[in-house]
C-alpha cells in the first residue's frame, strides 16, 4: 500500500530548544529530541518509529541495519511499534500495521503525569484509516510520548483507546520491537528472565522453563518469556554497558536473535549484523489486551544504559533489577 506523505506541522507547534522537525525527502520526516551533552533520540513519523538512541558521549545505542529500507517497508531496527497484532498471530501482517503507517504530532494530548524536569517529549498520535478499519474494523486513537530524560534515559508511552461507536470491544497483541546495539554478542547476559516460562517460537511455540542462571547467547533465539519481571539487564562485557530495560502495562518479553542463517536470508539485514544486536521487546503476547469502547490501556518501555564493568564485580546486576 502506498504510504501517504505526513504532511509537515507548523513550526509554532514544535517551539522548543529540545525538538527539532526535520523535514526529508520520500516521507522520512523526523523529530529530533535533544538532552544534555550529546543525548539525542530520533523519531520517524513513519511507523512512530524512534531510530536513533544516543548517549551524552553521542554514542549510538540502538541497533539499524546497513541494510534498512525505506517506507512503505518497515525499517529494520530502533524501536518498530508491533500493534494490533504481534508476530503472525493473526489475519494481519506480520507485527500489524502500525510501523507502516505515517504518524502525526499531537498537538493537543490529554494531559499524560510526567516528570516536569523532563523538557525533551514529542506527541504522536495514530488512528485508523479507512483501509485499515477494512483489514482491522476496529477504530482507535493510538497516543505515543517518546520522552529523552535528563539523565539520558529513554521512555515510551503507549495510550491506546477503544474509540468504537457499536459498543465492540476489541483484543490486541502489542511490543516495543526494541533493537540494542551490542559489541559482541557472544559476550552478551541477559539477567532478569531466568527461571521464567517462556514459549519458544523455534519449536511451534511449545512452552518450556528457563534454565536458573543468564542467559547468554550461541545460535538463534526466538522465545516469549511470559509474565516476566518489571526490569531486565542486558549486559554487554566488551562494551563495559548495561542496558536496564524497564516495563509497565506489558507482561512478556520477546528474546530474539536471527544468528548467521536467517540473517543471510534477511534481504535488509547484513549477514554478520546478527552478532551487533539483540532484541529484548516488552510485550503483551500470550494474553491479548482487551479494551471495551472507551476504555484506554497505557504500556510503557523504560530504556537506560549505565556503565557497568561486570568482570570486576562493580556491576551486581541484582543490584540493577532489583534496586
Ligand atoms: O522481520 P520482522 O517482521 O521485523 O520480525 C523480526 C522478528 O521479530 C521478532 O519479534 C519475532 O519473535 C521473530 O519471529 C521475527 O522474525
Amino acid at each position: 500500500m502506498a504510504a501517504a506523505t505526513p504532511h509537515s506541522p507548523p513550526p509554532q507547534q514544535l517551539s522548543s530548544p529540545f525538538l527539532e522537525y526535520i523535514r526529508a525527502p520520500g516521507g522520512l520526516d523526523k523529530v529530533v529530541l535533544r538532552g544534555r551533552r550529546s543525548c539525542s533520540v530520533e523519531i520517524r513519523l513513519f511507523g512512530g518509529q524512534v531510530t536513533s538512541w544516543k548517549n551524552d558521549h553521542g554514542e549510538e545505542l540502538l541497533f539499524v541495519s546497513s541494510k534498512a529500507i525505506k517506507p512503505p517497508k518497515p525499517f529494520r531496527g530502533g524501536i518498530p511499534i508491533c500493534f494490533p497484532q504481534f508476530g503472525t498471530q493473526g489475519n494481519l501482517e506480520q507485527h500489524g500495521f502500525a510501523r507502516n503507517r505515517f504518524w502525526a504530532i499531537d498537538d493537543n494530548p490529554p494531559p499524560l503525569p510526567v516528570n516536569p524536569a523532563i523538557k525533551a517529549f514529542v506527541d504522536l498520535i495514530l488512528k485508523p484509516s479507512e483501509d485499515d478499519l477494512k483489514m482491522w474494523p476496529h477504530s482507535f486513537e493510538f497516543r505515543l510520548r517518546i520522552a529523552l530524560g535528563a539523565g539520558g534515559d529513554l521512555s515510551l508511552t503507549s495510550r491506546i483507546r477503544n474509540t468504537n461507536t457499536d459498543g465492540r470491544p476489541f483484543s490486541y497483541t502489542f511490543a516495543y520491537h526494541t533493537y540494542f546495539s551490542v559489541s559482541d554478542i557472544s559476550e552478551v547476559r541477559v539477567e532478569g528472565l531466568e527461571t521464567m516460562d517462556y514459549l519458544d517460537n523455534m519449536k511451534g511455540k511449545e512452552r518450556f522453563t528457563e534454565q536458573g542462571d543468564a542467559i547468554v547467547f550461541e545460535s538463534e533465539v526466538d522465545k516469549v518469556y511470559l509474565a516476566a519481571p518489571s526490569k531486565v539487564a542486558i549486559i554487554d562485557h566488551d562494551m563495559r554497558r548495561t542496558f536496564v530495560v524497564t516495563k509497565e502495562g506489558l507482561p512478556d518479553a520477546v528474546v530474539w536473535n536471527p544468528w548467521d542463517k536467517k540473517a543471510k536470508a534477511m534481504q535488509d539485514f547484513g549477514d554478520s549484523e546478527y552478532k551487533h544486536m539483540l532484541c529484548v521487546e516488552p510485550a503483551a503476547v500470550e494474553k491479548p489486551i482487551t479494551l471495551k469502547p472507551g476504555e484506554e490501556w497505557k504500556g510503557r518501555l523504560g530504556l537506560s544504559a549505565v556503565p557497568s564493568s561486570y568482570c570486576s564485580g562493580q556491576l551486581d546486576p541484582l543490584k540493577v533489577l532489583h534496586g
